[in-house]
C-alpha cells in the first residue's frame, strides 16, 4: 500500500502554472499579503476541524492544545514556517488542492489578463490567489500535512520550486493539520524579522478568531544579541471573532481586513453592516459589499453566500440559503444562537430559522445599499456598474421586495441621452408631467438602437422622459415589473399610442378621436392596400402619431412580446415569429406619396421599403436585405430623374 504511495512528481494543471507566472509579477509590489493568505487558510482549517469534530471528536486526537497558527522563521536557513493544527489535508486533497484550480472559468479568466500590471493586479485580486501567492517570495514552498483522523504514516510531503511541477510522497507526521514552509528567493529577508512579520499579522489578521503566535523576542541592541532564547510562544493577534464585539470597538481597517479574508479579495469592501439582532431568535450578521464583481459572477455553479457560524462555531462557507441569487455579490457571516450545531446543508434548505433570518438579511443587504445610494450617489453608481446586472434579477426573484429593488435601479435616460446608467425610478417620477400617469420606456438591443428609435421622436418633440433599457436581461425584467409606486410602466414601443398631452388645454379625448377618424377615411384605402401586400409579414398596419420625423415604424400589441424579447427567445433556440403593426407617418411625404401613387407596382415596393426600414430602425434583421437594397435604389433613381 505504501509502496503505491512513495515520492512522485506531478505537473501542475495549466491554469496554475499561467496563474502562478501571472501573479508573482503582478502581486510583487504588495509581496507582504503572502501571510494574510497561509494565515487565512491555517484559520479555515482550524474551523473546518471544529466543525468536522463535532461529530467526529475522535479527530482532535486527544490533543488538549488549543487551535492555533504558529509563525517561525529561521535567518540562518532563511525559511519561514508557517503551521497550523487544523484538518490537515489527506494526499488526494494535496493533490487536488496544492496543483489544481477547480474555480470554473479559470481559463477565461486567464484569457482576460492583459499584462497591464496595474490591471492584471486588480484582475488577480478578485480571482483569489490564496496558497500560490507563497511564491511570491518563496524559491521553493515545502507543505508537510497530515488530516485530522488519519494516521501517522499517512502524513504528506508537497514540494515545489513553483516552476510547473511538483513532488509529493508520504511521510511519517505524528500531529494533525499542516506545515508550510518557505525557503525565501534572495533578496527578501526583509520576511526574516520578527518585527517585520508582528506588524504584517496585525496589519491583516488581528482579527481572525484564532490566535495567531510567535516567539517572544527581546533583542538587546547594544550587547547585539537576543536577550531570551529560550522563547516562550505568544499571541500576536486579537484573536477573538470580529463580529462578536461591540462595534464601537471595532476600526474601521479591522472591518476591512476581515472582508479580504473571507471573501477573498484583495480590495476593500464598498459598505458593509454589522447588526446584532435579538428577541425570539438572536445573531449577528455582519454583511459587505464589495467593490468590484468577482471574475466569476456569472458563472452558473459558482458558489455564493455567507459564512455560517453557530455560537461562535465555523459550520459552512457559502451558506446560499441565506440570500437570493439576485443578491450573490453579497459577502459576509452569519452566526446563529438558535441552530443546532449539527445544522447540515439539507437542513438548512427547510427551516424556520433560517427562513427568519434569511428575510432579515435580504432586507439588511437592500436598506444597505439604499442607504448608499441615499449618502454617496458616486459610489452607489459604481456599485451599480459592478453589479446592476446581477441586481435586476430581483424583481422576478423577489415579489415581496420589488418595489424595495425597483427603487435601488438605475436607468439611461432620454433626460440625458447618455449610456451610463444612472436615473433612478424616484427621479423620473419626480420630473414626471403633472397628469402623466406612466413610467415610459425604450428597450432595445444596443444603447445606440435605443436611444434612435423612432418610437421616441414624438416623446422627444413633447419632451417627455423615456428610459433607455439596453441590457440583454432588461425586456426579460420588465415582464416582472409592472408597476413602481402606482405608476405602470409602458413600453412606448407596445401597444397603442396613449395622449402624450398631458397640459390643461389639452384637446378632449372626443375632439382628438373625431380628428382622428377624420383623417382615417382619407387613407383607408391605402392601408387596405398595404396590409393585403404585406399580410404575410404584419398583423396590421395603422396610422399614428407617434412619429414626427420617420415615415413608419412597427410595434407590438399590449399583450403581445416586443420585438426583442423575441429575437431574444428565437436566439435561445424557440422557433416563434410573432406578426408586429406596421404603424405610418401621415404626415411623411413619403408616406403622402404612397397615397397617392397610381402604379400598383411602385405602390408595392414602397409598401415593402417602409415596412423593411421601420425594421431595420428597431435593431431587426430583414428576411431578405438584397431586394431591400435593390427597390431602394430604385426608388432613389426615381427621385434622382
Ligand atoms: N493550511 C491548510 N490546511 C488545510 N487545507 C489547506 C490549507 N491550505 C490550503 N488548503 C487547502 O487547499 C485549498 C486551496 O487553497 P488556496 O489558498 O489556494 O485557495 P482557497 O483558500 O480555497 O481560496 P482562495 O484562492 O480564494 O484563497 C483550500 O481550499 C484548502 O482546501
Amino acid at each position: 500500500m505504501m509502496a503505491e504511495q512513495t515520492k512522485e512528481t506531478r505537473g501542475f494543471q495549466t491554469e496554475v502554472k499561467q496563474l502562478l507566472h501571472l501573479m508573482i509579477n503582478a502581486l510583487y509590489s504588495n509581496k507582504e499579503i503572502f501571510l494574510r493568505e497561509l494565515i487565512s487558510n491555517g484559520s479555515d482549517a482550524a474551523d473546518k476541524l471544529r466543525f468536522e469534530g463535532i461529530s467526529n471528536p475522535e479527530y482532535f486526537e486527544g490533543d488538549s492544545n488549543p487551535l492555533a497558527i504558529q509563525i517561525e522563521f529561521d535567518k540562518e536557513k532563511k525559511i519561514i514556517v508557517i503551521r497550523d493544527n487544523g484538518i490537515g489535508m489527506s494526499r488526494e486533497e494535496v493533490i487536488s488542492h496544492l496543483g489544481t484550480i477547480a474555480k470554473s472559468g479559470t481559463q477565461e479568466f486567464l484569457n482576460n489578463l492583459t499584462g497591464d500590471q496595474v490591471k492584471d493586479n486588480h484582475l488577480i485580486g478578485q480571482f483569489g490567489v490564496g496558497f500560490y501567492s507563497a511564491f511570491i517570495i518563496a524559491k521553493k514552498v515545502i507543505v508537510k500535512t497530515r488530516r485530522a483522523g488519519l494516521t501517522a504514516e499517512e502524513g504528506v510531503q508537497w514540494e515545489s520550486f513553483g516552476d510547473g511541477e511538483y513532488t509529493i510522497e508520504n511521510i511519517h507526521k505524528s500531529t494533525r493539520g499542516t506545515e508550510v514552509i518557505l525557503e525565501l528567493k534572495d533578496g527578501e529577508e526583509e520576511f526574516l524579522e520578527g518585527m517585520r512579520l508582528r506588524h504584517i499579522v496585525t496589519t491583516y489578521s488581528d482579527h481572525i478568531g484564532l490566535p495567531i503566535m510567535m516567539k517572544a523576542e527581546s533583542y538587546d541592541d547594544d550587547e547585539k544579541k537576543e536577550i531570551n532564547p529560550e522563547k516562550e510562544w505568544e499571541t500576536v493577534n486579537k484573536a477573538t471573532a470580529l463580529w462578536a464585539l461591540p462595534k464601537s470597538e471595532i476600526e474601521e481597517s479591522a472591518y476591512q481586513e476581515f472582508y479580504k479574508h473571507i471573501a477573498h479579495d484583495f480590495e476593500n469592501p464598498l459598505v458593509w453592516a454589522h447588526n446584532k439582532v435579538e428577541g425570539r431568535l438572536e445573531y449577528t450578521t455582519l454583511l459587505y459589499i464589495p467593490a468590484r464583481a468577482p471574475f466569476d459572477l456569472y458563472q452558473p455553479n459558482r458558489t455564493r453566500g455567507l459564512k455560517l457560524y453557530v455560537k461562535r462555531v465555523f459550520i459552512i462557507d457559502d451558506a446560499e440559503q441565506f440570500l437570493p441569487r439576485y443578491l450573490r455579490f453579497v459577502r459576509g457571516v452569519i452566526d446563529s444562537n438558535d441552530l443546532p450545531l449539527n445544522v447540515s446543508r439539507e437542513i438548512l434548505q427547510s427551516n424556520r430559522v433560517v427562513d427568519a433570518m434569511r428575510g432579515y438579511i435580504v432586507k439588511r443587504s437592500l436598506s444597505l445599499l439604499e442607504e448608499l445610494a441615499k449618502s454617496d450617489s458616486d459610489k452607489y453608481l459604481g456599485f451599480w456598474s459592478q453589479f446592476g446586472l446581477v441586481l435586476k434579477e430581483g424583481p422576478a426573484e423577489d415579489f415581496a421586495n420589488k418595489e424595495l429593488v425597483s427603487s435601488l435601479l438605475r436607468f439611461a435616460s432620454t433626460h440625458t441621452d447618455v449610456e451610463k446608467q444612472q436615473h433612478s425610478l424616484d427621479e423620473y417620477i419626480e420630473r414626471m408631467k403633472p397628469n402623466q400617469d406612466k413610467i415610459y420606456y425604450m428597450a432595445a438591443d444596443t444603447f445606440n438602437a435605443a436611444c434612435h428609435s423612432p418610437h421616441l421622436e414624438v416623446f422627444r418633440a413633447k419632451n417627455i422622459e423615456v428610459l433607455i433599457l439596453y441590457d440583454r436581461i432588461d425586456e426579460w425584467m420588465m415582464s416582472h415589473l409592472t408597476e413602481y409606486k402606482g405608476k405602470k410602466f409602458q413600453s412606448v414601443a407596445q401597444g397603442a399610442l396613449d395622449s402624450l398631452d398631458f397640459s390643461e388645454e389639452a384637446k378632449s379625448p372626443e375632439a382628438k378621436k373625431e380628428e382622428q377618424e377624420k383623417q382615417l377615411e382619407g387613407f383607408k384605402d391605402t392601408l387596405e392596400k398595404i396590409k393585403e401586400i404585406l399580410k404575410e409579414k404584419i398583423k396590421d398596419v395603422r396610422l399614428t402619431e407617434r412619429l414626427t420625423i420617420s415615415p413608419a415604424c412597427i410595434v407590438v400589441d399590449e399583450d403581445q412580446m416586443t420585438s426583442q424579447m423575441e429575437r431574444l427567445l428565437r436566439s435561445a433556440g424557440q422557433d416563434i415569429k410573432l406578426k408586429p403593426i406596421l404603424e405610418l407617418n401621415p404626415q411623411h411625404l413619403l408616406v403622402q406619396r404612397l397615397k397617392e401613387e397610381g402604379n400598383q407596382e411602385h405602390f408595392k415596393d414602397l409598401s415593402y421599403i417602409l415596412y423593411d426600414q421601420a425594421v431595420l430602425s428597431e435593431g431587426g434583421q430583414l428576411e431578405d436585405p438584397a431586394t431591400f437594397v435593390k427597390k431602394f435604389n430604385e426608388l432613389l433613381l426615381n427621385v434622382a430623374k
